[in-house]
């Protein structure tokens, strides 16, 4: 091995460029390099040599490399052109590797300064054949990729070519090879310059082969992703052709059936079953993708969508699936509301809130202040929750983090999800009790509405199986979820106020919960407002638990006698009674004839309903409670006045006016109206022998007067009941007649004490009737009406029909008292009654709840005992009582 020197003139080679032996260059240079190399020439007989040395470092073009290549220049050009500047082509040919024999710094001004530099001594042995072959390998496993990349059937025959020299090239030419090859393939700056500085050729084959691997994996992993992409994007292109073509050949199959199926020459939107159908499932996949990755939801919407993928569509099953599918993925999970509506951490909520109740109700101001309490307790116990979510949420990163690795492991049996879910909002729920039109409903939308939230009304009326609530499982036919579900679907959020209306079926009286072999809907029903259950409320037809804890319970029932007791006991009542004429005037006025006149396209200077027409409309259409019929009265007002300020508006238009007046009077109410419906019945209430007016509460909260007729009929002395009549009024009629038949001598009806006025003077039997039959009828607060009836039969006296009564009796006399005085008054009220017998012990009741204007307008009588119901009733000294007053009273007091 021998190493040798010369002097060559240094040319740095601008970065990133090398010069490899064997290999050619082209490069463009400078008009000072140009002109120095152009004089080199001249001097020179042959092509001169000159040591091309690459430039180490893009930053530092005087940092040269150690090694370079001497080379020859093959070609030094001036491209045509006229600007002096024009910089010069150089072909460089690499030979052989040099090594700068001391450091070189490149001269300024682009001359060619000669340096000594240093040739490597040459090996003689050939580098062992484990080597060359590894070499061999890896350069051919490289040709190969690069052919198979390369888009050029040029190029691929290049590298072929290039494949089969290497087979031929001997073991001493490989290294000489392996520079060559470098050259070719698309190796980077550092890889070419470790193989300059690689002086060694054993070496150097080591290194170009670990060059050539790693291009190639490079190559290989790039292609790889590119076709994956590729096939990708090729699919869906092949797809969406492929569905054009589809769309093409039905269009022409239509044109073809003829233009029957064509609207206005096009195809309807209903021949386009396919694509609806693919577009159907795929909003669906859409959705289950969208799903928390790992909650219950998803890994049942998961298996079900795999199921759908297995049946064939058309069939049965598929449909079913397809509705569950709906159904799962239209509920609004928890996840898709993690945030506390911003209305609630609001300053300003309570405030907005109470704006929000007064604009819309009048008065029930008791009850607005209880529910303002009640939204002061729910907005701070939301922001408490949503504190602690915050504090967990801070923690539940790491959670996460590992529930992460574990997926990696085993997908199937990762861990569920632990979300950070807001707490949930316990507390009373609230019962509205009311008759119907007393704003219950419409006090939840307030409440919905100041806390931002949707709101849902959910009737129980009539639902006697608890899969009504609880939804059917998926093996019955139809199947489908309950009321619940339905409603958070439409809901459409997790956190909605849900108000929930009990009522017992029309013809049962019976409460809720009367467990049947359809299981028992009052269970649910519990389970559902249960703040430590219904976080995983359990839907048959779901059959994943649903988290109903951020949902606003609020309950509404007509009678609290509807109500069962443990649903009663989680509730806290709020009562509503009925409303006075005077809150029905402001009621109608500001509130319900704006909303009839917006809903009718109408405005206040088209349509005003004068005072005396309103009350009329109030006192004679309608008879009620609460405001509902009133509405609808107004509502069909305002109709009428519409028509007739359109015809008014056409006639304008041609010329024939036809008179609008805006403001209805009373005379016109038949014409719109009808007849009143208030009006016969009031005629036919007369004074009558056995006829005494009682009040009652029915069965939808309201209050009214109900007649107690009685006559005497021959018999045998016995008392007959009718009137759909239970065993507590059936008994308090009993007890009405024993205290009559007690009290018959001192009463004057019998001669002696030892007769029965049944019996003596003549045998008759006594039947008393409650009208309206089919309505079921029970408690004991009809004893006074009863007896006065039959004091009434028997004495031949009457009782005004402007005095109704309440009131249970003993069988000693006493007047005990009796619930639902608020209704029974207003009741007595709304139909004319103007004198009213009351227990003694309800005078608080009136005190309290009635109203000053009806306390004003209607006189009270308060009793203590039968006799002085009596009293008030027929009036003083009416009654002929043998010893006078006193004496009752007396024998009562000695009992
Ligand atoms: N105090 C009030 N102020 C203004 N409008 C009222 C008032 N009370 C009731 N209304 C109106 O009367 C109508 C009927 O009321 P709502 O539907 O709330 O009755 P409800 O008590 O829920 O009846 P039901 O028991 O039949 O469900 C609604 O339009 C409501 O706005």
């Amino acid at each position: 091995m021998s190493s040798s020197s010369a002097k060559l003139p240094i040319l740095p080679l601008p970065h990133p460029t090398v010069l490899l032996p064997g290999s050619r260059i082209t490069l463009t240079v400078p008009v000072e390099l140009g002109e120095a190399l152009l004089t080199l020439i001249e001097a020179a007989d042959a092509l001169p040599v000159v040591a091309a040395v690459p430039v180490a470092s893009d930053t530092d073009t005087n940092s040269l490399a150690e090694h370079g290549v001497a080379a020859r220049i093959l070609r030094l050009v001036r491209p045509p052109g006229r600007n002096s500047r024009q910089s010069y082509l150089l072909t460089l040919h690499g030979l052989t590797r040099i090594r700068l024999s001391a450091s070189f710094t490149p001269d300024p001004d682009n001359s060619l300064v000669p340096c000594e530099v240093q040739y490597p001594p040459n090996s003689k042995d050939s580098p062992p054949r484990k080597v060359v072959d590894t070499f061999k390998q890896s350069a051919h496993r490289l040709l190969d990729r690069l052919a198979q990349d390369s888009g050029q059937q040029i190029r691929r025959d290049g590298y072929s070519k290039i494949s089969a020299m290497l087979e031929d090239v001997t073991d001493a030419r490989a290294a000489w090879m392996a520079d060559i090859l470098v050259g070719t393939v698309n190796a980077s700056f550092a890889d070419k310059l470790s193989i300059l500085s690689t002086t060694d050729p054993e070496a150097r084959l080591v290194v170009a082969a670990e060059i050539f691997s790693k291009l190639a994996s490079i190559s290989e992993v790039t292609s790889k992703i590119a076709t994956q992409v590729e096939e990708s994007v090729y699919k869906q292109q092949k797809e969406h052709f492929l569905r054009q073509q589809l769309a093409a050949i039905h269009k022409e199959l239509q044109s073809l059936s003829g233009p029957g199926n064509l609207v206005n020459g096009q195809s309807s939107e209903l021949d386009d079953d396919e694509q609806h159908e693919a577009d159907d499932l795929a909003d669906l996949k859409r959705r289950i993708e969208a799903m928390e990755p790992g909650s219950e939801e998803r890994k049942m919407g998961v298996r079900e969508w795999r199921r759908l993928k297995r049946i064939p569509q058309g069939s049965v099953e598929n449909g079913v699936i397809r509705s569950y599918l709906e159904w799962l993925t239209a509920i609004p999970w928890s996840n898709s509301t993690s945030e506390t509506p911003r209305a609630i951490t609001d300053r300003s909520f309570l405030t907005a809130a109470r704006e929000q109740l007064d604009a819309d109700h009048f008065g029930l101001e008791k009850i607005k202040k209880r529910l303002i309490e009640y939204l002061a307790v729910v907005r701070l116990k939301e922001m408490n929750a949503e504190r602690e979510r915050q504090a967990a949420a801070a923690i539940l990163p790491k959670v996460e983090e590992k529930s992460n690795v574990d997926d990696t492991k085993d997908k199937t049996t990762s861990p569920p999800i632990i979300r950070p879910t807001r707490k949930s909002v316990k507390g009373p729920i609230l019962l509205f009790v009311g008759p119907p039109g007393t704003g219950k409903t419409s006090l939840g939308q307030s409440i919905a509405k100041a806390l931002n939230r949707p709101f849902q009304r959910i009737s129980l009326g009539g639902v006697r199986d608890e899969g009504e609530i609880r939804g059917h499982r998926r093996t019955y036919v139809a199947s489908g979820p309950g009321l619940i579900v339905q409603a958070l679907r439409k809901a459409g959020r997790s956190d909605p106020v849900f108000l929930l209306h009990v009522t017992p079926h029309l013809d049962e009286i019976d409460k809720i919960g009367g467990s049947n072999f359809h299981g028992d809907p009052s269970a649910a029903l519990l389970e559902v407002l249960d703040p430590e259950q219904n976080h995983t409320f359990n839907d048959h037809y779901i059959n994943v638990p649903v988290d109903l804890s951020q949902v606003l319970f609020i309950c509404t029932a007509n009678s609290l006698e509807t109500i069962s007791g443990p649903l009663l006991d989680r509730c806290e009542v709020v009562q509503l009674s009925g409303y006075t004429y005077d809150e029905k005037m402001h009621i109608a006025r500001r509130f319900l004839l704006p909303k009839q006149l917006k809903q009718n396209g109408m405005d206040a200077d088209h349509v005003q309903i004068a005072e005396p027409a309103l009350m009329t409309i109030a006192t004679r259409y309608t008879r009620e409670a609460g405001v509902r019929s009133l509405e609808r009265a107004i509502g069909a007002v305002t109709r009428y006045k519409a028509v007739e300020w359109a015809e008014h508006i056409d006639a304008q238009a041609t010329g024939s006016p036809k008179p609008y007046s805006p403001v209805v009077q009373e005379s016109e109410l038949e014409a719109i109206l009808g007849i009143a419906r208030w009006d016969a019945e009031e005629r036919e209430r007369e004074e009558r022998r056995g006829v005494v007016y009682g009040l009652v509460v029915m069965g939808q909260g309201e209050g009214g007067i109900l007649p107690v007729e009685t006559i005497a009929v021959p018999g045998a002395g016995r008392l007959k009941l009718t009137g759909s009549l239970g065993e507590v009024i059936k008994e308090s009629g009993e007890i009405a007649l024993s205290w009559v038949k007690t009290h018959a001598y001192d009463l004057c009806i019998t001669e002696s004490r030892a007769q029965d006025p049944l019996k003596v003077p003549e045998l008759i039997d006594i039947h008393l009737h409650l009208p309206a039959g089919a309505q079921k009828k029970d408690g004991p607060s009809a004893g006074i009406a009863m007896a006065c009836a039959f004091v009434s039969l028997l004495t031949g006296a009457r009782v005004p029909a402007n005095i109704a009564m309440t009131g249970e009796i003993t069988l000693r006399g006493r007047v005990t008292p009796v619930g639902g005085i608020k209704e029974k008054v207003l009741g007595a009220h709304r139909a004319q009654i103007s004198k009213v017998i009351l227990p003694w012990a309800n005078r608080k009741d009136v005190e309290h709840d009635v109203a000053p204007e009806i306390q004003r307008v209607m006189e009270f009588v308060f009793v203590r005992t039968v006799n002085e119901a009596l009293e008030a009733a027929f009036g003083k000294d009416t009654l002929g009582w043998r010893n006078g007053i006193s004496g009752p009273l007396m024998l009562e007091s000695r009992l």
